[in-house]
């Protein structure tokens, strides 16, 4: 057995169904991997109660399949989330927002008592920060957060032809060495105009499903109690 990557997003995303409990609302990503996830929630949807999206486009895949979403703030908290990544590292923290979702995939990841992350194999790297890190901005604030996230090191490209779900743009940032997931999280969300970034580090992943070319792989965040 060897897996193609798009044969890994699918084994790992079909092994986050094992996690997934009678009765629950579950809360979803955004991304082909999380569209895997998805089609394989499909499977079960009589035994769930529905879902809470990440993006207007998971919402729209949920409903097409007839899985029930719900608003986040009619749910407040979530049993579990599950999604993608764009980089992740081994202490399950990540770089996310290569599709735009960065601000509701943080809110929805934060409402969830469990997190887990589904991806291929090519997503687990040493250090983050190879992957552009995106930055959700206030239009008005583009070139302040660009000259910003120069200070901090990096060079700046505004994403031109994206507008994200909440009617903001995104900055994608090239060159940074993420060696401080956390501080540099917590310092870029303090700059006037940024909604969120794409570091996900005050609050990673409590699982990681790798899909690798032999089958799925389990890591476990060592710091989490999940
Ligand atoms: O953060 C995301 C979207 O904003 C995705 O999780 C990330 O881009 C990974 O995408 P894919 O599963 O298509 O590789």
């Amino acid at each position: 057995m060897s897996l193609t990557v798009d044969q890994q997003k699918q084994a790992a995303a079909r092994a986050a169904i094992d996690y997934i409990e009678n009765d629950w609302v579950v809360g979803v990503g955004t991304g082909s991997t999380a569209n895997h996830f998805i089609d394989a929630l499909a499977t079960i949807k009589d035994r769930i109660d529905g879902a809470v999206a990440s993006s207007e486009a998971s919402a729209q895949r949920l409903k097409a399949h007839g899985i029930r979403v719900f608003e986040l703030t009619a749910v407040g908290e979530l049993p579990i989330y599950v999604d993608g990544a764009d980089e992740i590292n081994a202490n399950l923290q990540m770089i996310k927002g290569g599709g735009a979702a960065l601000t509701r995939e943080k809110i929805v990841a934060q409402c969830a008592d469990k997190f887990i992350c589904i991806a291929d194999e090519s997503k687990l790297v040493r250090v983050l920060g190879q992957f552009p890190l995106p930055v959700e901005v206030i239009p008005m604030a583009r070139s302040l957060v660009g000259r910003a996230m120069v200070k901090l090191g990096g060079h700046p490209a505004w994403r031109e032809d994206c507008v994200t779900d909440n009617g903001n743009w995104i900055i994608d940032v090239h060159g940074l060495t993420i060696d401080e997931p956390i501080k540099l999280e917590t310092a870029i969300n303090q700059i006037p105009g940024v909604v969120t970034n794409g570091i996900f580090a005050l609050r990673p992943a409590d699982v990681l499903l790798l899909g690798k070319t032999s089958g799925v792989e389990v890591f476990k965040n060592p710091a989490s109690a999940r």
